[in-house]
């Protein structure tokens, strides 16, 4: 593998051993070492015996588009839950692409552009629900209170009752802490899934109980309410009660499938959601001009406290500065690897063999200044606004934020319509300033997602 994949630059430790991107993951510096390695050596990087990171656009339509055979890399495995002494995968951690195929089929109707619109009442009572919370507060952390409140969206859209975070303004049951648990496990592993089998799936290990989290807990008992013997399945309007309707047509959606995919649906909410959210406001913070635009937008717009997300979806600068927001900040924390099928695979020019792990880190491709131009590395919303048809059309294929293709963010539709919602709900209700005015937004990148770290400021309410 050396050899084969020694035209590739990187550190040459990384490419005799997975130790190298092990330590660099864990102590949360993997993702700045890979950046640091394309500013130095150009859009083809090694980081792991057979790990290649390519920051060109072309590999987004090769290695994730329509084509098959490009399927998930071993760093997913370790993702893979235990349950009853058995490996279960789930919608992200299986490998078996027809498995996954059907699996997202069978819930897609769920997650339409037109579905999430039936969730919209869930999002605006947790949004009521936070105003409530920040007007009670002079300065607190953004960090925790957004990521409180997008695991109570989740909550209500999942399965119609919040967890209950803001009203404690703290974690539920560990809810928080079990899914950062896996993402933890996720990103200190997933370099090293070998020695992760021997350790955790051992036939000791594997066998240890497990007992169900209270989140699972809670979405059993609203499944059983609902198909019990008092069934009372009417009225509802969340993904529990699409994905009752959808198991009548796909048997895979049995108790166990509708929980697993109820957890996922949570798990791959919250810190995504909430730093998304975090990381728009932060540049708002910092770039006032920025912010007087999207105020005065707003406020020609003449928006009620909580907009209807049919208000503010087509907003220009709105959208604007979510995309730009997160096109600098992205939650995965290593590249999305596959692993190259049989005959290989050329990408930017260079050969790679079958089994070589291939990968786009999205801020990578962020910052590639042919797509994005020269000021690629700073906040400037107006270019997604300005630039010509053309350049707008590459810069849009090149956003990775929600991933591309077949497994691309499944929630990308409720979280474009939270974020939408949510940042102006705020941004009129409060003047937002941060606490320290030289605050940097950082974040932990050791797991597979990144978790921002407290970022305080100061909220004066404006109307
Ligand atoms: C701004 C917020 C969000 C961001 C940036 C984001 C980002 C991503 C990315 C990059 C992936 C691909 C991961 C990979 O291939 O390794 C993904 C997958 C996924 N996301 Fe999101 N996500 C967000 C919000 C949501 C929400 C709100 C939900 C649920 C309602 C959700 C559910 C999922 C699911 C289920 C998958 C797995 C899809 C599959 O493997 O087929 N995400 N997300």
């Amino acid at each position: 593998n050396w050899r084969k994949l020694s035209k590739a630059p990187g550190p040459t430790f990384a490419g005799c051993s997975d130790l190298w991107r092990a330590y660099q993951q864990c102590k949360g510096r993997l993702r700045e070492k890979i950046l640091d390695l394309h500013a130095q050596h150009g859009p083809i990087v090694r980081y792991g015996v057979k790990s290649i990171s390519i920051s060109d656009p072309e590999i987004i339509a090769i290695v994730y588009g329509s084509r098959a055979g490009f399927v998930t890399a071993d760093s997913y495995k370790v993702l893979v839950g235990i349950q009853n002494g058995k490996e279960v995968p789930s919608l992200v951690s299986t490998a078996d692409e027809t498995r996954h195929g059907a699996l997202r089929r069978s819930v897609a109707n769920a997650f339409t552009p037109t579905a999430v619109l039936d969730y919209e009442k869930w999002i605006d009572a947790t949004i009521e629900e936070l105003l409530i919370t920040v007007s009670k507060k002079k300065t607190f952390d953004l960090s925790s209170m957004t990521l409180w409140y997008t695991m109570d969206a989740a909550g209500r859209f999942a399965f119609g009752e919040p967890l209950g975070c803001l009203q404690v303004e703290g974690d539920v049951g560990d809810s928080i802490q079990l899914v950062r648990d896996r993402f933890n496990h996720w990103g200190w592993w997933s370099s090293l899934p070998q020695l992760e089998k021997l350790l955790y799936r051992n036939p000791i290990s594997i066998r240890q109980s497990r007992t169900p989290s209270r989140m699972a807990a809670k979405a059993l008992a609203k499944l059983k309410e609902r198909t019990g013997e008092s069934k009372d399945n009417t009225g509802y309007t969340d993904l529990l009660q699409r994905f009752l309707e959808a198991s009548k047509d796909h048997p895979q959606l049995d108790t166990p499938g509708i929980i697993g995919m109820l957890m996922s649906t949570i798990s791959g909410a919250g810190d995504t959601t909430a730093s998304t959210v975090v990381a728009v406001i932060f540049n708002l913070m910092k770039n006032p001009e920025s912010l007087k635009k999207l105020e005065d937008e707003l406020l020609q717009a003449n928006l009620p406290a909580i907009p209807e997300f049919a208000q503010v979806s087509k907003l220009p600068y709105l959208n604007a500065v979510v995309k730009e927001g997160m096109r600098l900040f992205t939650v995965s924390t290593w590249p999305m690897e596959r692993l190259v099928p049989a005959g290989g695979v050329t990408i930017v020019g260079m050969f790679f063999p079958e089994g070589t792990t291939v990968g786009c880190l999205p801020l990578a491709v962020h910052h590639n200044s042919k797509v994005f131009g020269e000021d690629a590395h700073i906040y400037r919303p107006e270019r997604w606004l300005t630039s010509d048809r053309e350049q707008l059309r590459q810069m849009e294929a090149a956003h990775m934020g929600f991933s591309r293709g077949r497994r691309n963010c499944m929630g990308q539709n409720i979280a474009v319509l939270q974020m939408k919602k949510v940042i102006p709900a705020l941004l009129m209700k409060f003047k937002l300033s941060l606490s320290d005015p030289e605050a940097s937004l950082e974040a932990d990148y050791s797991p597979a997602v990144a978790y921002l770290k407290p970022l305080y400021v100061t909220s004066q309410p404006k109307r």
